[in-house]
């Protein structure tokens, strides 16, 4: 496992940009997200810049302005690492560490580093390792273009020339070895996934940290790791839930991520399969976030990614506790009605009309509406097993 990144108790900068996709606010939001990222991954945010630019610079992505004032900040303030909200290419990387003098990270990488600290079991592990290296590889090239340059023409096929290709032939091999472990592991998951019959399988599905896990205990009576932190879990429980007569499997697996990176979704392959082969989608959305709906679509694009976005799908609307509205007081005729000021019944109509039944507004903390939860999800089982056992509806004849 490469884990030379770790940001433990590590104080930490971050850096995002404002443009014409995402303006001040957007841009906060996101850093607010990248800020919560850090502190999963150990870290503690000291400072954030930002800075308006439509196109990043080449070489340090931020101006050079811009990184005078970071730099002076990284070093008065004794920061260990400088994390940008977008992706940074090799040489940009470099460039900066170079600057900066202390550990560059972007997005990705501090996600791969959150993975890393946090796969438990030897395949999710191997899974991570391998998204590692195939972050590394391209990276590693660039770690050595400067002093290749730098030697310049003849002479050039120096020793420095012979260490990237040993190393890039390391990274090459330790990756078709560790894909070829993964072919193993995913015929062995293949199987086991086969073993459990035809039962219906049920997937918890939705952003990290919308209470997958949480709801996962209630309906199955688990203890699945859950906590308030960004991918509590990375490994996939499975577990056999009976509601009224009907037995069927219930998984809860790894929760997504705005930009959940390209190596992640490859190398998650087989925990995804989970979410594949399911054949009812409970989408869990914390409707107590400020973007809920952003993270809708997040989702969407990922479950598109894998080829699961046309599933039956229940939306559950979690949280629903801590929801939070923007009052307009009665005599303010001024202020416009946004969705900042929705209240809760706002939302129950507005998705009721979208979806019909195929929603249901929940606290799995509180337990509240988990009947009525349980009843839809019922009734959603019920419908692919009657399709599936069709001489065996005469079990459902209490329950019509
Ligand atoms: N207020 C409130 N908090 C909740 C509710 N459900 C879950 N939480 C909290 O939200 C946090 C995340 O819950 P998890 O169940 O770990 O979420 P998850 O979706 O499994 O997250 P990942 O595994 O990280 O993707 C925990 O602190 C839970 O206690 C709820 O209905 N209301
Ligand atoms: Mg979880």
């Amino acid at each position: 496992m490469i884990e030379e990144k770790s940001l433990e108790l590590e104080k930490a900068v971050l850096i995002g940009i404002i443009n014409k996709e995402q303006n001040a606010e957007k841009s906060e939001e996101y850093l607010d997200e990248l800020a919560f990222l850090t502190f999963t991954a150990g870290g503690e945010v000291v400072k954030r810049f930002t800075q308006k630019i439509d196109i990043p610079n080449p070489k340090t992505f931020i101006g050079s302005g811009k990184m005078d004032e970071v730099k002076n900040y990284v070093e008065t303030n004794d920061v260990g690492a400088v994390i940008f909200d977008d992706e940074l290419s090799a040489a940009q990387q470099r460039n900066i560490e170079k600057i900066l003098k202390c550990k560059i990270l972007d997005r990705t990488g501090l996600i791969l580093d959150i993975f890393a600290q946090r796969a438990q079991t030897s395949y999710a592990r191997t899974q991570v390792e391998l998204a590692q290296y195939e972050y590394l590889l391209p990276r590693l090239t660039g770690l050595w273009t400067h002093l290749e340059r730098q030697r310049g023409g003849i002479g050039m096929r120096g020793p420095g020339e012979t260490e990237i290709e040993t190393d890039r032939r390391i990274v090459r091999d330790r990756i078709s070895l560790l894909k070829k472990k993964l072919i193993t592991i995913d015929k062995q998951m293949a199987v086991q996934r086969g073993n459990r019959g035809k039962l219906v399988r049920v997937a918890l599905v939705g952003y990290t940290n919308v209470g997958k896990s949480t709801l996962m205990n209630v309906i199955s009576k688990s203890e699945v790791f859950a906590e308030n932190k960004l991918f509590a879990t990375l490994d996939t429980t499975v577990r056999k839930v009976v509601i009224k007569n009907i037995p069927f499997l219930m998984t809860d697996t790894v929760g997504f991520i705005r930009k959940l990176p390209t190596q992640l979704v490859e190398s998650f392959k087989s925990t995804l399969d989970e979410v594949r082969e399911a054949d009812l989608l409970l989408h869990v959305v914390d409707i107590s976030h400020p973007n809920f709906e952003e993270h809708i679509e997040s989702v969407n694009k990922i479950l598109d990614e894998i080829d699961s976005a046309d599933k039956p799908t229940l939306m559950v609307f979690n949280k629903i506790d801590s929801y939070t509205h923007t009052t307009i007081d009665n005599d303010d005729l001024v202020t416009e009605k946004t969705k900042e000021h929705y209240t809760l019944e706002d939302w129950k109509k507005t998705w009721m009309s979208k979806l019909d039944k195929d929603c249901i507004f929940i606290s799995a903390l509180n337990k509240e509406n988990i009947d009525d939860f349980k009843d839809k999800v019922f009734k959603a089982v019920k419908k692919i097993h009657i399709a599936r056992f069709p001489y065996n509806d005469f079990l459902y004849q209490d329950y019509e």
